[in-house]
């Protein structure tokens, strides 16, 4: 199956630059977290890769095609997103229905599980749903809709802890049963973290990060201890961020250690999870001092 590609994506509104020349590639089969902060244009990527806004630059290729206006192409994505794209009217039945008709076989069956487990209506109208129950009827949807590169833009908007619990459990079912890829955009980032094989990190308009999530914990480290020995320890490294309580520093690396380079006594490395590795790639320049 082919694999989909950003290339040299860059968008501005005005004049103010959100996306500078992205590219990256998205794999059939994979599940993907795309972080960044507030702002940091994930809606946009996610918007411009399913043809709903367009780059000032570059361009969006699946297989041999352009997916810009090429139907066959759009018809094996799906972006779920919290913008409303439904009528006023339009019930949770009748957002199945569309998917059905724009995309074939959806899985009423699994979406009857669904809705019954998460509590919504199928009669109701969206807009009536509360937003945690708007989007659990959202992701009903996007789990149970035939597309290969499926799409979630602030899955867990609004969900509460069970909720979410079941999605990610649900999420993890059906893809196990048909493979296909998820891309999940979140900031939620410590609960993505198991669901997750390859994360995209976009800081101040460029993709800062582009690596399977287990290479890159592989090597993210906090080193901690006296702030001497911290100091001393990582001399040669490029620490990205630090903290320091009192007399204890706490420094966040993102690169190999030196296996000849002994640890001191007092001084204490972990690896960190992937929330930590976050914080560290887009904080870079922050100190904490107490
Ligand atoms: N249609 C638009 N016109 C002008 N500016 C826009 C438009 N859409 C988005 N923006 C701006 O582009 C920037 C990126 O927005 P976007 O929604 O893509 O970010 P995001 O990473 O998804 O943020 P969040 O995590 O807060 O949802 C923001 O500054 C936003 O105000």
């Amino acid at each position: 199956m082919e694999a989909l590609k950003i290339n040299g994506v860059s968008k501005r509104f005005g004049r103010t630059q959100i996306l500078d020349d992205i590219s990256l590639t998205i794999q059939p089969q994979t599940i993907y977290a795309l972080l960044g902060e507030n702002g940091a244009g994930k809606s946009t990527l996610l918007n411009i890769i399913n043809d709903r806004n367009f780059p000032s630059k570059g361009e969006v290729v699946l297989g041999d095609h352009e997916v810009h206006n090429h139907y066959p192409s759009l018809q094996r994505l799906y972006l779920m997103s919290d913008s409303n794209m439904y009528g006023k009217r339009t019930s949770v039945s009748g957002m199945f229905q569309l998917a059905d008709e724009g995309y074939g076989h959806f899985d009423y069956e699994l979406a009857h599980r669904l809705t019954k487990a998460f509590g919504v209506n199928e009669h109701a109208r969206l807009s009536n749903l509360s937003t945690g129950l708007t989007t659990a009827a959202k992701i009903t949807c996007a789990l149970c809709v035939n597309a290969d590169f499926i799409f979630l833009d602030e899955p867990m908007l609004g969900l509460d802890a069970n909720h979410r619990n079941r999605f990610y459990r649900e999420l993890m079912k059906t893809y196990e049963q048909r493979p296909r890829t998820f891309v999940i955009s979140s900031h939620i980032i410590n609960e993505i973290q198991s669901l997750v094989e390859h994360v995209f990190v976009l800081h101040d308009h460029h993709l800062i990060a582009d690596e399977d999530v287990e290479n890159l914990l592989n090597r993210a480290y906090t080193i901690s201890g006296p702030a001497d020995a911290v100091d001393q320890y990582t001399q040669a490294m490029k620490v990205l961020d630090q903290q320091t309580v009192g007399k204890i520093k706490t420094a966040y690396v993102i690169e190999k250690l030196d296996d000849q380079q002994p640890i001191p006594d007092d001084v204490t490395v972990t690896h960190m999870n992937l929330q930590q590795a976050y914080l560290a790639l887009t904080n870079g320049e922050d100190e904490i001092n107490e």
